[in-house]
């Protein structure tokens, strides 16, 4: 059994996630697309942003809120969505909600989480300091089965819609389909219809079971004019996720997008693409403040949050760290993860004499 407090920095779980996960089960959630390049390029992005800290100035106190639709939120930290959080632990998203909601961080549970988006937000609100959650959609050919799910989530207390745009079609994952990657039959994607979730259990030699199933379930064909039809039908803010050209965080917003998350999807669908750093002030720019931006992709440390934070994101998510965490050690393991992440920036944000997250700015870093 893994003594979470063992763990010093956020990278400390990795390798106790590895021994505690079968190989290909540590394979579909570590790997990317293709040779991996952008998934190496996502983290290595942050180290090559330098922080400038000021003097003098008060930091005896410092305040990590961020504001998202009018709501104050305790930190700028939150989950990103994930499938499937049974593979790493079997209390899964049950697990990550609690663990999120004791370090007040926002969660952002997956159309294919393994318990239902009820329970859920039912094992959230027991959660001592409980933060938001939000739930992410993929385009579906069966628009009625997204719009239900929207239903769902807005009677269920969710705060807000994630409608995820970079995945017309899984991208090459080369370990999933060296291990003939199949979801193991205990675990269900159990908001959805058994009967559409039947391939992603298909285990077939030489291929990704997900892929094919991602190929029978998802609309290629979605574009801008779907988003309007989704925002004008849905019962919460939709923030669209895999943004990393200007143009299309600007077309967003031209359609409803109440929000958009900066992300190349972990590195698992473009190999080669930008990374979500380096994509995130062009986005920032053409945004121009009229919605919120956030970001996924290679946050490793409180330092890279913060530098997120100063390159103009509201929010940061986190997604690999949060499954090492939930696989070594449970609620317990996500909770300590994600105050690992809020102690690094808070400390940091005192020291460098920013104690203000909200009013992190450009001049809080330099480039090389
Ligand atoms: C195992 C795994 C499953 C994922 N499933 C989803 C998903 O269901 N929906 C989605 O929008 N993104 C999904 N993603 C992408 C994440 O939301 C996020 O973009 C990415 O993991 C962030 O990068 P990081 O892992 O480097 O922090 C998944 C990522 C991983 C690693
Ligand atoms: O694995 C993923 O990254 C992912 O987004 C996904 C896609 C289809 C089914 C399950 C997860």
């Amino acid at each position: 059994m893994t003594d979470a407090s063992d763990c010093r920095r956020p990278l400390d779980y990795r390798e106790r996630a590895r021994a505690a996960l079968p190989a290909h089960v540590w394979d579909y959630i570590e790997g990317g697309a293709g040779d991996e390049l952008t998934v190496a390029w996502n983290s290595a992005a942050f180290d090559r942003v330098s922080i400038v800290p000021r003097t003098m100035v008060d930091v005896s106190a410092c305040d990590l809120s961020c504001e998202l639709f009018g709501a104050r939120y305790a930190t700028p930290l939150g989950v990103a969505p994930m499938a499937y959080h049974q593979i790493a632990h079997p209390e899964g998203e049950l697990a990550t909600a609690r663990g999120a909601g004791a370090a007040g961080a926002l969660c952002v549970v997956s159309i294919f989480a393994s318990a239902r988006l009820e329970d859920i937000a039912a094992a959230r609100s027991g959660a001592e300091a409980s933060g938001p959650l939000w739930f992410q959609l993929y385009w579906l050919r069966r628009r009625e089965v997204m719009l239900d799910l929207a239903a769902r989530a807005g009677a269920a207390g969710y705060r807000a819609l994630v409608v995820t745009a970079d995945t017309p079609r899984l991208g090459d994952r080369r370990r999933d389909r060296h291990n003939g990657w199949a979801v193991p039959a205990g675990v269900r994607a159990v908001n959805l219809d058994a009967a559409v979730m039947a391939s992603a259990h298909r285990r077939r030699p030489g291929a990704s079971a997900l892929a094919g199933h991602a190929e029978e379930a998802f609309d290629p064909s979605a574009t801008w004019h779907d988003l309007e039809w989704l925002v004008a039908r849905a019962p919460l803010p939709v923030l669209v996720k895999g943004i990393l050209d200007p143009a299309d965080a600007q077309l967003a917003v031209d359609h409803g997008a109440a929000g958009v998350i900066v992300s190349n999807h972990g590195g698992r669908q473009v190999d080669g693409a930008i990374s979500a750093l380096r994509a995130l002030p062009p986005v920032v720019d053409a945004v121009a403040g009229r919605v919120p931006v956030l970001l996924d992709g290679g946050v490793r440390r409180g330092r890279d949050a913060f530098v997120a934070l100063a390159l103009g994101a509201t929010a940061v998510l986190i997604g690999r760290p949060v499954l090492w965490a939930l696989a070594a050690a449970g609620a317990d393991g996500v909770a300590h993860q994600l105050r690992l992440y809020r102690d690094e920036l808070e400390n940091l944000l005192a020291l460098a004499g920013r104690p203000r997250v909200r009013e992190l700015g450009r001049d809080a870093v330099a480039h090389g």
